[in-house]
């Protein structure tokens, strides 16, 4: 049986706050029960990497969430520079290739390397839960199902040395059966019954999302936006907890 504390541990905690203030203030709140926080554009493109130092100063894992989608060398730049501010993970865009994902990948541990740190795992954005199959198809422009679209997306990205792939929970079995256990799952879209979907598309309840597989969730909204935060963490490692 899992204890809450592990289950807490799965979580990353979406910061998409634009003053560091709040951001920092939410982390006070949730206090022990949460250690790990995802920072993505809103808020680092506010602070820069002061965030980083300050969740770093608190014993916090960070996953930086910046998504990269550019050509290979840049965004092999850009890997290198992310790494060097001690984060535990980073992405990039998979629709941006087999190339630019390997160099990325390569670009992070020679940096880690270099300074003697441990390397970030560094994960492909797949198909953005905010998407649909109507959009994908029609506004997008990508036949097919979503789920192949997700696979084909996480199979390259394995291919060119990707530690995993974000995905919504409902492509979690069939990235398990293409690319195996050990293929990280880092799962935004995660709405609690009683939490609402905003512009999310492919949602799946924490328990739904675990029992598929995944390692990780990534939780905004149903968190820093509730009444109490901690209360919502709270109901959430109860909905998570029940499974085990
Ligand atoms: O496909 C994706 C990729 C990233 N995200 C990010 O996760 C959080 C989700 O926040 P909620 O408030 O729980 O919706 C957000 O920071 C997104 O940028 C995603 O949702 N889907």
């Amino acid at each position: 049986m899992l204890e809450s504390r592990n289950l807490a541990e799965r979580i990353y905690v979406a910061l998409d706050y634009d003053s560091l203030d709040d951001a920092l203030r939410l982390v006070g709140q949730l206090g022990d029960g949460v250690r790990s926080y995802k920072v993505g554009m809103q808020l680092f493109y506010k602070t820069g990497p002061l965030v980083l130092e300050r969740l770093h100063s608190e014993g916090c894992h960070v996953f930086l969430d910046l998504k990269f989608h550019d050509i290979p060398n840049t965004v092999a730049g850009a890997a290198s520079s992310a790494t060097s501010l001690g984060v535990s993970m980073i992405n990039v865009h998979a629709a941006g290739g087999f190339e630019m994902m390997k160099k990325a990948k390569e670009a992070a541990a020679e940096t880690a390397q270099a300074l003697g740190i441990p390397a970030p795992l560094v994960i492909a954005v797949t198909q953005l839960t905010s998407t649909n199959q109507q959009m994908m198809n029609e506004q997008i422009g990508i036949p097919g199902s979503i789920e192949d679209a997700v696979i084909r997306y996480a199979k390259l990205a394995r291919e060119a040395g990707l530690d995993g792939v974000v995905a919504s929970g409902r492509e979690l079995r069939a990235i398990r059966e293409a690319c195996g256990d050990q293929f990280v799952t880092v799962v935004p879209g995660i709405r609690p019954a009683w939490a609402a979907a905003n512009d999310q598309k492919r949602i799946l309840t924490p328990a739904d999302a675990l029992r598929a597989g995944a390692h990780k969730l990534v939780i905004g909204r149903p968190i820093t936006h509730a009444a109490d935060p901690r209360e919502a963490v709270t109901r959430i490692l109860e909905e998570m907890g029940e499974l085990s």
